[in-house]
Protein backbone atom coordinates (compact mmCIF):
# COMPACT_ATOMS: atom_id res chain seq x y z
CA UNK A 1 0.00 0.00 0.00
CA UNK A 2 1.38 3.45 -0.92
CA UNK A 3 -0.26 6.41 0.86
CA UNK A 4 0.84 9.54 -0.67
CA UNK A 5 -0.11 12.34 1.22
CA UNK A 6 0.72 16.61 0.05
CA UNK A 7 3.32 15.91 -1.82
CA UNK A 8 4.69 19.43 -2.77
CA UNK A 9 7.43 20.36 -4.76
CA UNK A 10 8.31 23.92 -6.49
CA UNK A 11 11.91 24.01 -8.05
CA UNK A 12 11.50 27.76 -7.88
CA UNK A 13 10.46 30.03 -6.39
CA UNK A 14 8.27 32.80 -8.28
CA UNK A 15 7.60 29.58 -10.33
CA UNK A 16 4.20 27.70 -10.18
CA UNK A 17 4.85 24.28 -8.88
CA UNK A 18 6.10 21.09 -10.39
CA UNK A 19 3.59 18.49 -7.80
CA UNK A 20 1.05 20.71 -6.02
CA UNK A 21 -0.86 18.71 -2.76
CA UNK A 22 -0.78 15.55 -4.71
CA UNK A 23 -2.64 13.15 -2.55
CA UNK A 24 -3.87 9.84 -3.40
CA UNK A 25 -3.18 5.80 -2.16
CA UNK A 26 -2.09 3.09 -4.68
CA UNK A 27 -3.36 -0.06 -3.76
CA UNK A 28 -2.28 -3.03 -3.18
CA UNK A 29 -3.35 -6.31 -5.65
CA UNK A 30 -4.09 -3.15 -8.14
CA UNK A 31 -1.97 -1.53 -11.07
CA UNK A 32 -2.85 2.40 -10.26
CA UNK A 33 -1.37 4.75 -12.92
CA UNK A 34 -0.58 8.22 -12.71
CA UNK A 35 -1.40 9.93 -15.80
CA UNK A 36 -0.53 13.21 -16.95
CA UNK A 37 1.09 15.04 -19.92
CA UNK A 38 4.71 15.91 -20.54
CA UNK A 39 5.78 18.26 -17.60
CA UNK A 40 2.59 17.50 -15.30
CA UNK A 41 5.12 16.05 -12.39
CA UNK A 42 4.83 12.38 -12.61
CA UNK A 43 8.29 11.58 -12.46
CA UNK A 44 9.09 14.72 -9.66
CA UNK A 45 6.52 12.93 -7.53
CA UNK A 46 7.93 9.61 -7.87
CA UNK A 47 11.12 11.12 -6.81
CA UNK A 48 9.31 12.92 -4.02
CA UNK A 49 8.47 9.42 -2.51
CA UNK A 50 11.47 7.59 -3.17
CA UNK A 51 12.89 10.75 -1.19
CA UNK A 52 15.50 11.68 -4.34
CA UNK A 53 13.82 15.00 -3.86
CA UNK A 54 13.33 17.59 -1.52
CA UNK A 55 10.09 18.18 -0.89
CA UNK A 56 6.85 18.44 1.43
CA UNK A 57 4.74 15.77 2.06
CA UNK A 58 4.34 12.29 3.29
CA UNK A 59 4.69 8.86 1.64
CA UNK A 60 3.99 5.88 3.28
CA UNK A 61 4.62 2.34 1.92
CA UNK A 62 2.82 -0.41 4.61
CA UNK A 63 2.87 2.90 6.80
CA UNK A 64 6.62 3.24 6.73
CA UNK A 65 8.27 6.16 4.69
CA UNK A 66 10.75 4.78 2.84
CA UNK A 67 13.99 6.29 4.57
CA UNK A 68 12.37 3.82 7.47
CA UNK A 69 12.94 0.61 5.32
CA UNK A 70 15.23 -0.98 6.56
CA UNK A 71 15.68 -2.66 3.09
CA UNK A 72 13.82 -0.87 0.32
CA UNK A 73 15.81 -2.17 -2.24
CA UNK A 74 13.99 -5.82 -1.06
CA UNK A 75 10.32 -4.20 -1.03
CA UNK A 76 10.14 -1.37 -3.33
CA UNK A 77 11.00 -1.84 -7.01
CA UNK A 78 12.21 1.26 -8.29
CA UNK A 79 12.32 2.50 -12.00
CA UNK A 80 12.96 5.71 -12.59
CA UNK A 81 12.55 8.05 -16.26
CA UNK A 82 14.30 6.61 -19.09
CA UNK A 83 17.15 9.22 -19.80
CA UNK A 84 18.39 10.12 -16.92
CA UNK A 85 19.83 6.83 -15.32
CA UNK A 86 20.63 4.48 -18.13
CA UNK A 87 20.31 0.75 -17.32
CA UNK A 88 23.80 0.27 -16.46
CA UNK A 89 27.50 1.23 -18.16
CA UNK A 90 27.25 0.90 -21.42
CA UNK A 91 30.94 -1.13 -21.19
CA UNK A 92 29.27 -3.72 -18.92
CA UNK A 93 27.06 -7.00 -20.11
CA UNK A 94 24.13 -7.15 -19.18
CA UNK A 95 24.16 -10.46 -17.11
CA UNK A 96 27.38 -9.41 -15.21
CA UNK A 97 25.39 -6.22 -14.65
CA UNK A 98 22.26 -7.59 -12.77
CA UNK A 99 24.60 -10.60 -11.14
CA UNK A 100 26.84 -7.39 -9.67
CA UNK A 101 23.22 -5.98 -8.71
CA UNK A 102 22.23 -9.24 -6.86
CA UNK A 103 25.71 -9.59 -4.91
CA UNK A 104 25.09 -5.72 -3.86
CA UNK A 105 21.53 -5.98 -2.20
CA UNK A 106 22.16 -10.14 -1.32
CA UNK A 107 20.47 -12.07 -3.72
CA UNK A 108 21.74 -15.09 -5.59
CA UNK A 109 23.42 -14.57 -9.08
CA UNK A 110 20.56 -17.40 -10.30
CA UNK A 111 17.79 -14.54 -9.86
CA UNK A 112 19.72 -12.34 -12.44
CA UNK A 113 19.80 -15.13 -14.81
CA UNK A 114 15.42 -15.97 -14.17
CA UNK A 115 15.20 -12.06 -14.64
CA UNK A 116 16.62 -11.98 -17.58
CA UNK A 117 14.57 -14.86 -18.95
CA UNK A 118 11.29 -13.14 -17.58
CA UNK A 119 12.49 -9.85 -19.13
CA UNK A 120 13.19 -11.18 -22.46
CA UNK A 121 16.41 -10.28 -22.45
CA UNK A 122 17.72 -13.94 -21.96
CA UNK A 123 19.09 -13.72 -26.04
CA UNK A 124 21.23 -10.74 -25.20
CA UNK A 125 22.27 -11.73 -21.46
CA UNK A 126 25.86 -11.34 -22.38
CA UNK A 127 26.00 -8.37 -24.89
CA UNK A 128 27.07 -4.85 -23.87
CA UNK A 129 24.57 -2.30 -22.61
CA UNK A 130 25.57 0.00 -24.53
CA UNK A 131 24.58 -1.85 -27.82
CA UNK A 132 20.80 -2.11 -26.08
CA UNK A 133 18.22 -0.18 -27.59
CA UNK A 134 16.10 2.38 -25.37
CA UNK A 135 13.38 -0.69 -24.34
CA UNK A 136 16.38 -2.86 -23.85
CA UNK A 137 17.46 -0.52 -21.13
CA UNK A 138 13.74 -0.43 -19.70
CA UNK A 139 13.45 -3.92 -19.81
CA UNK A 140 17.10 -4.36 -18.28
CA UNK A 141 16.20 -1.58 -15.76
CA UNK A 142 13.43 -3.23 -14.95
CA UNK A 143 14.74 -6.64 -14.16
CA UNK A 144 17.41 -4.73 -11.76
CA UNK A 145 13.87 -3.19 -10.35
CA UNK A 146 12.98 -6.69 -9.60
CA UNK A 147 15.76 -8.33 -8.12
CA UNK A 148 14.97 -8.03 -4.71
CA UNK A 149 11.56 -9.79 -5.28
CA UNK A 150 9.89 -6.52 -3.94
CA UNK A 151 5.88 -6.07 -3.23
CA UNK A 152 5.61 -2.93 -4.67
CA UNK A 153 6.86 -1.45 -7.72
CA UNK A 154 7.24 2.51 -9.07
CA UNK A 155 8.23 3.06 -12.62
CA UNK A 156 8.66 6.13 -14.41
CA UNK A 157 7.20 5.98 -17.90
CA UNK A 158 8.30 2.03 -18.38
CA UNK A 159 6.93 1.51 -21.37
CA UNK A 160 8.69 4.05 -23.21
CA UNK A 161 10.72 2.73 -25.84
CA UNK A 162 9.12 -0.58 -25.75
CA UNK A 163 7.92 -2.36 -28.65
CA UNK A 164 4.21 -3.20 -29.33
CA UNK A 165 4.58 -7.12 -28.42
CA UNK A 166 6.75 -6.13 -25.78
CA UNK A 167 3.77 -3.35 -24.09
CA UNK A 168 1.74 -6.48 -24.22
CA UNK A 169 3.67 -8.73 -22.40
CA UNK A 170 4.60 -5.43 -20.24
CA UNK A 171 1.02 -4.88 -19.47
CA UNK A 172 0.54 -8.84 -18.82
CA UNK A 173 3.74 -9.10 -16.20
CA UNK A 174 2.12 -5.90 -14.49
CA UNK A 175 -1.67 -7.86 -13.96
CA UNK A 176 0.16 -10.78 -12.85
CA UNK A 177 2.45 -9.00 -10.17
CA UNK A 178 -0.80 -7.14 -9.24
CA UNK A 179 -2.87 -10.14 -9.05
CA UNK A 180 0.14 -12.09 -6.93
CA UNK A 181 -0.97 -8.60 -4.12
CA UNK A 182 1.77 -6.78 -5.01
CA UNK A 183 1.34 -2.65 -5.06
CA UNK A 184 2.03 -1.09 -8.45
CA UNK A 185 2.27 2.76 -9.38
CA UNK A 186 3.21 3.30 -12.64
CA UNK A 187 3.59 6.54 -14.93
CA UNK A 188 2.13 7.30 -17.83
CA UNK A 189 1.52 10.13 -20.44
CA UNK A 190 -1.14 7.91 -22.41
CA UNK A 191 -4.47 7.89 -21.60
CA UNK A 192 -5.36 4.62 -23.91
CA UNK A 193 -1.83 3.01 -22.13
CA UNK A 194 -3.35 4.33 -18.80
CA UNK A 195 -6.87 2.61 -19.44
CA UNK A 196 -5.09 -0.61 -20.85
CA UNK A 197 -2.52 -1.45 -18.06
CA UNK A 198 -4.09 0.02 -14.72
CA UNK A 199 -7.12 -0.53 -12.60
CA UNK A 200 -7.34 2.80 -11.08
CA UNK A 201 -6.28 6.16 -13.14
CA UNK A 202 -4.37 8.85 -11.16
CA UNK A 203 -4.78 12.23 -13.25
CA UNK A 204 -2.15 14.52 -12.65
CA UNK A 205 -2.81 18.25 -14.77
CA UNK A 206 -0.08 20.84 -13.85
CA UNK A 207 1.28 19.41 -10.93
CA UNK A 208 -2.23 18.64 -9.62
CA UNK A 209 -4.73 16.06 -8.74
CA UNK A 210 -7.28 16.60 -11.19
CA UNK A 211 -9.03 13.05 -10.87
CA UNK A 212 -8.80 9.73 -9.51
CA UNK A 213 -10.96 7.38 -10.95
CA UNK A 214 -11.25 3.60 -11.39
CA UNK A 215 -10.52 2.37 -14.67
CA UNK A 216 -14.34 1.47 -15.66
CA UNK A 217 -15.09 5.58 -14.65
CA UNK A 218 -12.02 6.59 -16.38
CA UNK A 219 -12.60 5.30 -19.73
CA UNK A 220 -16.41 6.06 -19.29
CA UNK A 221 -15.56 9.73 -18.97
CA UNK A 222 -12.24 10.12 -20.76
CA UNK A 223 -12.13 8.00 -23.95
CA UNK A 224 -13.71 7.69 -26.72
CA UNK A 225 -13.58 4.61 -29.82
CA UNK A 226 -13.04 6.22 -32.82
CA UNK A 227 -11.72 4.90 -36.32
CA UNK A 228 -8.40 5.99 -37.88
CA UNK A 229 -9.03 6.07 -41.46
CA UNK A 230 -6.27 7.48 -44.25
CA UNK A 231 -5.94 7.53 -48.00
CA UNK A 232 -5.73 10.26 -51.28
CA UNK A 233 -9.50 10.91 -51.11
CA UNK A 234 -10.77 11.72 -47.49
CA UNK A 235 -12.47 14.46 -48.82
CA UNK A 236 -15.10 12.53 -50.43
CA UNK A 237 -15.38 9.45 -48.12
CA UNK A 238 -16.05 12.74 -45.17
CA UNK A 239 -19.17 13.32 -47.19
CA UNK A 240 -19.93 9.68 -47.69
CA UNK A 241 -19.71 8.99 -43.80
CA UNK A 242 -21.42 12.25 -42.64
CA UNK A 243 -24.50 11.03 -44.63
CA UNK A 244 -24.42 7.79 -43.26
CA UNK A 245 -24.75 9.49 -39.92
CA UNK A 246 -21.19 9.34 -38.52
CA UNK A 247 -18.77 12.42 -37.04
CA UNK A 248 -15.98 12.58 -38.58
CA UNK A 249 -13.06 14.98 -38.23
CA UNK A 250 -9.73 15.76 -39.48
CA UNK A 251 -6.71 13.67 -38.52
CA UNK A 252 -3.23 15.19 -39.37
CA UNK A 253 -3.08 16.29 -43.46
CA UNK A 254 -4.91 12.60 -45.09
CA UNK A 255 -6.49 11.04 -42.38
CA UNK A 256 -9.79 11.29 -40.37
CA UNK A 257 -10.99 10.12 -37.48
CA UNK A 258 -14.41 8.83 -37.08
CA UNK A 259 -16.78 7.77 -34.08
CA UNK A 260 -19.99 6.54 -34.60
CA UNK A 261 -19.54 4.21 -37.32
CA UNK A 262 -17.99 1.19 -36.76
CA UNK A 263 -14.43 -0.01 -38.85
CA UNK A 264 -16.16 -2.57 -40.61
CA UNK A 265 -18.93 0.01 -42.08
CA UNK A 266 -16.40 2.37 -43.09
CA UNK A 267 -13.87 0.13 -44.90
CA UNK A 268 -17.04 -1.24 -46.80
CA UNK A 269 -18.05 2.00 -47.53
CA UNK A 270 -14.90 3.14 -48.79
CA UNK A 271 -15.08 -0.33 -51.11
CA UNK A 272 -18.35 -0.15 -52.41
CA UNK A 273 -17.48 3.65 -53.76
CA UNK A 274 -14.30 2.67 -55.29
CA UNK A 275 -12.23 5.23 -52.29
CA UNK A 276 -8.58 3.99 -51.76
CA UNK A 277 -7.74 3.34 -48.41
CA UNK A 278 -4.08 3.68 -46.71
CA UNK A 279 -5.03 2.63 -43.32
CA UNK A 280 -8.28 1.64 -41.15
CA UNK A 281 -7.76 1.47 -37.51
CA UNK A 282 -9.03 1.12 -33.53
CA UNK A 283 -8.18 3.16 -31.46
CA UNK A 284 -8.96 5.03 -28.58
CA UNK A 285 -9.07 8.35 -28.38
CA UNK A 286 -9.06 11.22 -25.34
CA UNK A 287 -12.47 13.43 -24.78
CA UNK A 288 -10.93 17.09 -24.13
CA UNK A 289 -11.57 17.92 -20.63
CA UNK A 290 -10.89 21.24 -19.11
CA UNK A 291 -9.56 20.22 -15.58
CA UNK A 292 -10.89 20.09 -13.00
CA UNK A 293 -14.22 20.56 -13.48
CA UNK A 294 -15.00 18.48 -16.02
CA UNK A 295 -13.43 15.64 -14.30
CA UNK A 296 -15.54 13.26 -11.01
CA UNK A 297 -14.21 10.87 -8.83
CA UNK A 298 -11.22 12.66 -7.44
CA UNK A 299 -9.99 10.44 -3.54
CA UNK A 300 -11.09 13.43 -1.80
CA UNK A 301 -8.27 12.71 1.01
CA UNK A 302 -7.05 16.17 1.95
CA UNK A 303 -3.06 16.56 1.46
CA UNK A 304 -2.96 18.27 4.90
CA UNK A 305 -0.64 16.30 7.11
CA UNK A 306 -0.85 16.99 11.17
CA UNK A 307 -0.19 15.25 14.12
CA UNK A 308 -2.59 13.99 16.42
CA UNK A 309 -2.08 13.93 19.98
CA UNK A 310 -3.14 11.28 22.11
CA UNK A 311 -6.03 12.80 23.27
CA UNK A 312 -7.34 13.14 19.86
CA UNK A 313 -6.82 9.52 19.20
CA UNK A 314 -9.47 6.99 19.98
CA UNK A 315 -8.66 4.44 22.71
CA UNK A 316 -8.82 1.07 22.71
CA UNK A 317 -11.29 -1.54 24.00
CA UNK A 318 -11.62 -0.40 27.43
CA UNK A 319 -14.19 0.49 30.24
CA UNK A 320 -12.96 4.11 30.58
CA UNK A 321 -14.13 5.76 34.15
CA UNK A 322 -17.16 7.50 31.97
CA UNK A 323 -17.98 3.39 31.52
CA UNK A 324 -17.93 4.37 27.94
CA UNK A 325 -16.34 1.52 25.71
CA UNK A 326 -13.92 2.88 22.87
CA UNK A 327 -13.35 0.99 20.26
CA UNK A 328 -10.30 -0.55 18.53
CA UNK A 329 -7.50 1.31 16.37
CA UNK A 330 -5.71 0.57 13.17
CA UNK A 331 -2.21 0.00 13.90
CA UNK A 332 -0.08 2.34 12.13
CA UNK A 333 -1.02 5.56 14.08
CA UNK A 334 -2.29 7.39 10.96
CA UNK A 335 -6.10 7.77 10.48
CA UNK A 336 -8.49 8.70 8.20
CA UNK A 337 -10.26 12.33 8.60
CA UNK A 338 -10.98 12.77 5.19
CA UNK A 339 -14.70 12.69 3.97
CA UNK A 340 -14.86 8.95 3.26
CA UNK A 341 -11.98 7.92 2.33
CA UNK A 342 -9.19 5.99 4.32
CA UNK A 343 -5.49 6.92 4.43
CA UNK A 344 -3.00 5.88 6.55
CA UNK A 345 -3.74 3.04 8.87
CA UNK A 346 -7.65 3.71 8.14
CA UNK A 347 -7.02 -0.06 5.96
CA UNK A 348 -7.69 -1.45 9.31
CA UNK A 349 -11.30 -2.45 9.54
CA UNK A 350 -11.71 -0.98 12.97
CA UNK A 351 -10.32 1.73 13.09
CA UNK A 352 -11.98 4.29 14.81
CA UNK A 353 -13.40 7.66 13.56
CA UNK A 354 -11.58 10.81 15.04
CA UNK A 355 -13.78 12.95 17.41
CA UNK A 356 -16.05 10.39 18.63
CA UNK A 357 -13.99 10.21 22.36
CA UNK A 358 -14.51 14.03 22.00
CA UNK A 359 -17.86 13.50 21.17
CA UNK A 360 -18.30 11.18 24.31
CA UNK A 361 -20.55 9.83 21.59
CA UNK A 362 -20.90 6.01 20.89
CA UNK A 363 -20.59 5.47 16.52
CA UNK A 364 -19.87 2.74 14.41
CA UNK A 365 -15.82 2.64 14.64
CA UNK A 366 -15.16 2.02 11.12
CA UNK A 367 -14.07 4.41 8.47
CA UNK A 368 -11.98 2.18 6.20
CA UNK A 369 -12.60 1.95 2.76
CA UNK A 370 -15.60 -0.28 2.59
CA UNK A 371 -15.34 -3.93 0.09
CA UNK A 372 -16.46 -3.25 -3.39
CA UNK A 373 -16.21 -0.60 -5.76
CA UNK A 374 -15.76 2.71 -4.17
CA UNK A 375 -19.06 5.15 -4.48
CA UNK A 376 -18.45 8.19 -6.75
CA UNK A 377 -17.42 11.49 -4.87
CA UNK A 378 -17.68 14.66 -5.83
CA UNK A 379 -14.32 16.59 -7.43
CA UNK A 380 -12.18 17.78 -4.44
CA UNK A 381 -11.22 21.05 -5.37
CA UNK A 382 -7.61 21.01 -4.88
CA UNK A 383 -6.93 24.58 -5.90
CA UNK A 384 -8.72 25.53 -2.54
CA UNK A 385 -6.95 23.05 -0.54
CA UNK A 386 -3.63 24.27 -1.84
CA UNK A 387 -4.58 27.81 -0.63
CA UNK A 388 -5.46 26.18 2.36
CA UNK A 389 -2.46 24.43 2.97
CA UNK A 390 -0.56 27.48 1.73
CA UNK A 391 -1.69 29.75 3.91
CA UNK A 392 -1.52 27.68 6.98
CA UNK A 393 1.97 26.98 6.07
CA UNK A 394 3.27 30.47 6.54
CA UNK A 395 0.59 31.85 9.29
CA UNK A 396 2.02 31.96 12.98
CA UNK A 397 1.14 28.73 15.15
CA UNK A 398 -2.68 29.13 15.82
CA UNK A 399 -2.80 29.28 20.00
CA UNK A 400 -4.11 26.81 21.96
CA UNK A 401 -7.74 26.91 23.36
CA UNK A 402 -8.62 26.58 26.85
CA UNK A 403 -7.85 23.00 28.27
CA UNK A 404 -10.83 20.24 28.44
CA UNK A 405 -10.69 17.68 31.02
CA UNK A 406 -10.13 14.17 29.51
CA UNK A 407 -9.92 10.17 30.07
CA UNK A 408 -5.62 9.47 30.47
CA UNK A 409 -4.38 7.62 27.37
CA UNK A 410 -4.91 3.60 28.13
CA UNK A 411 -1.79 1.53 27.95
CA UNK A 412 -3.07 -0.37 25.48
CA UNK A 413 -1.67 2.76 23.14
CA UNK A 414 1.76 0.98 23.32
CA UNK A 415 -0.17 -1.77 21.07
CA UNK A 416 -0.58 1.03 18.49
CA UNK A 417 2.69 1.09 17.89
CA UNK A 418 2.84 -1.83 16.55
CA UNK A 419 3.66 -1.97 12.44
CA UNK A 420 1.12 -3.51 10.46
CA UNK A 421 2.83 -5.79 8.22
CA UNK A 422 2.18 -5.51 4.86
CA UNK A 423 -1.40 -6.47 3.52
CA UNK A 424 -1.89 -7.28 7.40
CA UNK A 425 -5.19 -7.62 8.31
CA UNK A 426 -6.88 -5.32 10.94
CA UNK A 427 -5.06 -5.13 13.85
CA UNK A 428 -7.57 -5.95 16.56
CA UNK A 429 -5.92 -4.36 20.06
CA UNK A 430 -7.09 -6.44 23.15
CA UNK A 431 -9.07 -5.21 26.09
CA UNK A 432 -6.91 -4.41 28.85
CA UNK A 433 -8.62 -3.05 31.73
CA UNK A 434 -7.34 0.81 32.36
CA UNK A 435 -5.38 2.14 35.04
CA UNK A 436 -7.76 2.64 38.46
CA UNK A 437 -7.05 6.26 38.59
CA UNK A 438 -6.47 7.37 34.94
CA UNK A 439 -6.01 11.25 35.67
CA UNK A 440 -7.52 13.56 33.10
CA UNK A 441 -4.61 14.55 30.32
CA UNK A 442 -5.45 17.87 28.41
CA UNK A 443 -5.34 17.34 24.58
CA UNK A 444 -2.79 19.05 22.54
CA UNK A 445 -3.09 20.34 19.38
CA UNK A 446 -2.40 18.88 15.86
CA UNK A 447 1.21 20.24 14.05
CA UNK A 448 0.80 21.30 10.66
CA UNK A 449 3.74 19.31 9.40
CA UNK A 450 4.05 21.23 6.42
CA UNK A 451 5.04 24.09 8.54
CA UNK A 452 8.79 24.83 8.99
CA UNK A 453 9.75 23.91 13.01
CA UNK A 454 11.25 26.71 14.22
CA UNK A 455 14.84 26.34 15.68
CA UNK A 456 14.67 24.63 19.03
CA UNK A 457 11.12 23.57 18.65
CA UNK A 458 10.43 20.22 19.77
CA UNK A 459 9.15 17.57 16.52
CA UNK A 460 6.05 18.62 17.53
CA UNK A 461 5.87 22.34 16.74
CA UNK A 462 6.27 23.36 20.20
CA UNK A 463 9.11 24.21 22.57
CA UNK A 464 10.03 21.64 24.61
CA UNK A 465 9.81 23.32 27.69
CA UNK A 466 6.09 24.15 27.32
CA UNK A 467 4.18 23.04 30.52
CA UNK A 468 1.24 21.52 30.62
CA UNK A 469 -1.95 23.37 32.17
CA UNK A 470 -2.66 23.61 36.03
CA UNK A 471 -5.53 21.20 35.04
CA UNK A 472 -3.26 18.35 34.39
CA UNK A 473 -2.32 16.71 37.52
CA UNK A 474 0.56 13.88 37.70
CA UNK A 475 1.27 11.41 36.61
CA UNK A 476 2.79 13.62 33.69
CA UNK A 477 4.27 11.89 30.47
CA UNK A 478 6.50 14.03 28.20
CA UNK A 479 3.15 14.13 26.16
CA UNK A 480 0.60 15.51 28.54
CA UNK A 481 2.86 18.70 28.49
CA UNK A 482 1.09 19.64 25.11
CA UNK A 483 -1.58 22.76 25.66
CA UNK A 484 -5.22 22.20 24.58
CA UNK A 485 -6.35 20.69 21.75
CA UNK A 486 -7.41 22.31 18.31
CA UNK A 487 -9.71 20.55 16.24
CA UNK A 488 -7.90 18.74 13.87
CA UNK A 489 -9.42 20.15 10.45
CA UNK A 490 -11.74 17.59 8.50
CA UNK A 491 -9.71 15.92 5.87
CA UNK A 492 -6.23 16.13 7.34
CA UNK A 493 -4.18 12.91 8.08
CA UNK A 494 -3.21 12.46 11.65
CA UNK A 495 0.30 10.90 12.74
CA UNK A 496 0.04 9.40 16.33
CA UNK A 497 2.06 12.17 18.66
CA UNK A 498 2.50 9.28 21.05
CA UNK A 499 3.84 7.02 18.45
CA UNK A 500 6.34 10.15 17.53
CA UNK A 501 7.29 10.79 21.50
CA UNK A 502 8.23 7.08 22.32
CA UNK A 503 9.85 6.31 18.92
CA UNK A 504 12.42 9.68 18.46
CA UNK A 505 13.83 8.10 15.74
CA UNK A 506 9.84 8.61 14.23
CA UNK A 507 9.54 11.95 15.48
CA UNK A 508 12.86 13.15 13.76
CA UNK A 509 11.65 12.01 10.88
CA UNK A 510 9.22 13.26 10.42
CA UNK A 511 10.01 16.89 10.98
CA UNK A 512 9.08 19.08 7.82
CA UNK A 513 12.88 19.41 7.66
CA UNK A 514 13.30 15.92 7.51
CA UNK A 515 10.12 15.58 5.06
CA UNK A 516 11.38 18.08 2.89
CA UNK A 517 15.07 16.86 2.23
CA UNK A 518 18.09 14.97 2.39
CA UNK A 519 21.51 15.58 2.43
CA UNK A 520 22.21 18.24 5.14
CA UNK A 521 25.64 19.53 5.33
CA UNK A 522 27.85 17.85 8.10
CA UNK A 523 28.32 20.17 10.82
CA UNK A 524 32.24 19.69 11.29
CA UNK A 525 34.63 19.47 7.95
CA UNK A 526 35.82 15.79 6.76
CA UNK A 527 39.17 15.23 7.96
CA UNK A 528 40.74 13.17 4.75
CA UNK A 529 42.90 11.25 6.92
CA UNK A 530 40.70 10.00 10.04
CA UNK A 531 43.20 9.90 13.11
CA UNK A 532 46.16 11.95 12.15
CA UNK A 533 46.08 15.73 13.04
CA UNK A 534 44.17 17.88 11.10
CA UNK A 535 47.17 20.17 10.18
CA UNK A 536 49.45 17.18 9.29
CA UNK A 537 46.88 16.25 6.49
CA UNK A 538 46.53 19.49 4.79
CA UNK A 539 50.47 19.94 5.54
CA UNK A 540 50.55 16.65 3.75
CA UNK A 541 48.27 17.60 0.77
CA UNK A 542 49.81 21.36 -0.01
CA UNK A 543 52.40 21.77 -2.57
CA UNK A 544 56.20 22.42 -0.50
CA UNK A 545 56.82 25.69 -0.13
CA UNK A 546 53.21 26.93 0.34
CA UNK A 547 52.59 26.24 4.29
CA UNK A 548 49.38 27.80 5.49
CA UNK A 549 48.21 28.10 9.47
CA UNK A 550 47.55 25.17 11.00
CA UNK A 551 44.08 26.60 12.35
CA UNK A 552 42.96 27.70 9.23
CA UNK A 553 39.78 26.13 7.86
CA UNK A 554 39.34 24.51 5.21
CA UNK A 555 36.76 22.67 3.39
CA UNK A 556 36.75 18.89 2.72
CA UNK A 557 37.40 19.56 -0.97
CA UNK A 558 40.31 21.19 -0.50
CA UNK A 559 42.34 18.76 1.03
CA UNK A 560 40.39 15.80 -0.34
CA UNK A 561 43.05 14.16 -2.74
CA UNK A 562 42.46 15.44 -5.99
CA UNK A 563 40.05 18.39 -4.52
CA UNK A 564 40.14 22.03 -5.47
CA UNK A 565 43.05 23.51 -5.31
CA UNK A 566 45.12 20.45 -4.11
CA UNK A 567 48.31 18.94 -6.37
CA UNK A 568 48.15 15.22 -5.98
CA UNK A 569 49.73 13.74 -8.69
CA UNK A 570 49.61 9.97 -7.50
CA UNK A 571 45.69 10.47 -7.36
CA UNK A 572 45.77 12.01 -10.30
CA UNK A 573 47.99 8.96 -11.94
CA UNK A 574 45.22 6.81 -10.32
CA UNK A 575 42.62 8.57 -11.64
CA UNK A 576 44.04 8.44 -15.06
CA UNK A 577 44.20 4.63 -14.94
CA UNK A 578 40.48 4.02 -14.03
CA UNK A 579 39.52 6.12 -16.75
CA UNK A 580 41.76 4.47 -19.25
CA UNK A 581 40.41 1.13 -17.66
CA UNK A 582 36.98 2.60 -18.63
CA UNK A 583 37.62 3.47 -21.90
CA UNK A 584 39.01 0.32 -23.18
CA UNK A 585 35.75 -1.62 -21.97
N1 LIG B 1 15.54 19.46 -11.82
C1 LIG B 1 14.61 20.32 -12.17
N2 LIG B 1 14.80 21.65 -12.05
C2 LIG B 1 13.85 22.54 -12.39
N3 LIG B 1 12.65 22.18 -12.87
C3 LIG B 1 12.39 20.88 -13.02
C4 LIG B 1 13.35 19.88 -12.69
N4 LIG B 1 12.81 18.66 -12.94
C5 LIG B 1 11.58 18.90 -13.41
N5 LIG B 1 11.33 20.21 -13.47
C6 LIG B 1 10.09 20.85 -13.90
O1 LIG B 1 9.04 20.31 -13.15
C7 LIG B 1 7.92 20.08 -13.96
C8 LIG B 1 7.51 18.63 -13.85
O2 LIG B 1 8.53 17.85 -14.43
P1 LIG B 1 8.46 16.26 -14.42
O3 LIG B 1 9.69 15.73 -15.03
O4 LIG B 1 8.12 15.80 -13.06
O5 LIG B 1 7.20 16.03 -15.35
P2 LIG B 1 6.68 14.67 -15.99
O6 LIG B 1 5.21 14.66 -15.81
O7 LIG B 1 7.43 13.51 -15.46
O8 LIG B 1 7.01 14.90 -17.50
P3 LIG B 1 7.45 13.82 -18.61
O9 LIG B 1 6.25 12.99 -18.89
O10 LIG B 1 7.84 14.66 -19.76
O11 LIG B 1 8.58 13.03 -18.02
C9 LIG B 1 8.29 20.51 -15.36
O12 LIG B 1 7.81 21.81 -15.57
C10 LIG B 1 9.78 20.51 -15.35
O13 LIG B 1 10.27 21.49 -16.20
Amino acid sequence: MIQITGLTKAYRRGRPPAVLDLTFDARPGMVTALLGDEGAGKSTALRLMVELERGHGLTLFDGRTYRRIRRPEREIGVLLAAGRPEAGHPGQRARAHLRMLAGAIGVPARRADDLLEQTRLAAVADHRIGTFSPGMHRRLALAAALLGTPSTLLLDAPTEGLSPSNEEWFGAFLRSFALSGGTVLTTTRSPAEAAALADRVVTLDAGQLAADQPVVEFRRTRLHPEVLVRGPQMARLADLLVAQGGQVRRDGGAGLAVSGIDRTEVGELAYRNGILLHELADRVAERPVSYPAALPGSSGRSGQVSIRTPRQNPQPQSQSQSGRTAQPVGASGLRADGPGTAHPGADHPGAAVPGEQRSGEQRPATVGRPAGPEPERPLDHRGLQAGRWAAAALAPNPPAPAPAPAPAPSPASAEHRTRAEPSAPAVSVPAPTAPAQAAPVPPAPPVDLTRRTPRGASALGRPAATTAPATAPAPAPARTTAPAAVEPEPGSTAVDAEQLAANPTDAELLTPARIRGVGQRPAAPVRPFPGRPWSAATAELRPAGRAEPAERSRSADEVRPGGAGVVDPQGAARRGAVGDENGSE
